[in-house]
């Protein structure tokens, strides 16, 4: 470990695998501002050392630790927060369920040293295929007796941020900073649904079918544009790091702070909320879905019912049900009987 001041105490200590990659610095930089981190403990099999020098001369409240391949378990040890950014992005032509072979390896260590040295942490996943990485964390927790369903998130933020982009190029009454948009299903193309008809001032409504398919579209895909521009070298990563430290500040400003009222669309665990979700459940058979969520002192304080969905939304809906089902087959299957993958 590379340590650059003392502070064992790690009750609201964050710990960022992958902290040395395209996400993990500047998301580690983002995080570095928070007044309410005492260590920021930076995790990656490279380079982690380094960057954790450089962002522990920021003159800001917290400690930060670099912990290089050998150092998971130090990095984690009784940690608050878990963030995972660690695996391989795209490369163009690639979905995202290409990433499974060596990304699912990666996430299942990291979830095997969560259960093991922080069993208590709240785990934020990033690294992809989120739809199918989440049930994998959640698997490995339950295999160790240590899983919560409200402490386990897929981060699907950058679909939200993308939305009141998008949506904002469109239509100057809308505040992209402001204006938030509920993203429901999963993080994949057609498993994305972004439910445009609750802007308010009646936005979705006044688009022309083929403005509301082109922007639903570009939403769902938005990744692809991205990784189709960086040509080879990767995927989104400062956007990401921005969406990543939003939804990593409102878990902490629930948990550690107790601030109440805070709400993010985010894929969890339906257990999470197993009275509010029962009747979803019993009629998609979903375990796991993004929805909006409101947060509280233990995580997951509830998952908001689904709100109305236009008839164009239903249908993105229906269309995104299979595939997120065979996404969470895979991810759960990985851990408890690999013969299916
Ligand atoms: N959820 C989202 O919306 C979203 C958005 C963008 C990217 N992603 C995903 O995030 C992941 C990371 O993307 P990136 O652009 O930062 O990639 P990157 O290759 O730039 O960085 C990944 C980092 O993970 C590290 N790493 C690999 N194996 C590790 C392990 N076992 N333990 C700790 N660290 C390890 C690598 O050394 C590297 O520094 C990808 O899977 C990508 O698809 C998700
Ligand atoms: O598109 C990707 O592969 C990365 C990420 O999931 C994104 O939505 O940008």
């Amino acid at each position: 470990m590379v340590a650059y001041d003392d502070d064992d105490d790690d009750d609201d200590g964050v710990v960022i695998c992958g902290a040395a990659g395209g996400i993990g610095q500047p998301l580690s930089l983002l995080l570095k501002q928070s007044d309410l981190i005492t260590h920021l403990a930076l995790y990656d099999v490279v380079n982690a050392p380094g960057v954790a020098a450089d962002l522990s001369h920021i003159n800001t409240r917290s400690t930060v630790t670099g912990h290089g391949k050998d150092g998971m378990e130090e990095a984690l040890q009784g940690a608050h927060t878990v963030v995972i950014p660690a695996g391989v992005p795209r490369k163009p032509g690639m979905t995202r369920d290409d990433l499974f072979k060596i990304n699912a390896g990666i996430v299942r260590d990291l979830a095997e040293g969560v259960a093991r040295h922080c069993p208590g942490a709240f785990v934020l996943v990033i690294s992809n295929p989120v739809n199918s990485t989440v049930p994998i964390v959640c698997e490995v927790l339950k295999q160790h007796g240590v899983f919560n369903p409200k402490k386990v998130f897929g981060i699907s933020t950058l679909d939200v941020v993308r939305s009141s982009r998008f949506a904002s190029e469109l239509s100057s009454a809308i505040d992209p900073k402001t204006t938030r948009v509920t993203v429901i299903g999963g993080h994949s193309g057609v498993t994305i649904v972004p439910v445009l008809s609750q802007i308010p001032g009646g936005f979705a409504q006044s688009l022309s079918k083929e403005q509301l398919d082109a922007l639903t579209h570009r939403i769902q895909y938005g990744g692809d544009e991205v990784v189709k521009a960086k040509d080879g070298a990767g995927s989104a990563t400062l956007s990401m790091a921005h969406a990543g430290a939003r939804f990593t500040n409102a878990v902490l400003e629930a948990t550690v702070a107790g601030k109440t009222g805070l709400v993010e669309s985010t894929y969890v665990n339906l257990a999470a909320d197993s009275e509010s979700t029962a009747a979803f459940r019993a009629k998609t058979g979903l375990e796991y879905f993004a929805q909006d969520v409101e947060f509280g002192r233990e995580g997951v304080s509830k998952i908001r019912s689904l709100p109305a969905l236009s008839e164009h939304e239903q249908t993105l809906l229906d269309a995104a049900i299979p595939e997120l089902k065979v996404n969470i087959t895979k991810g759960t299957a990985f851990i408890t009987d690999n013969s299916k993958i």
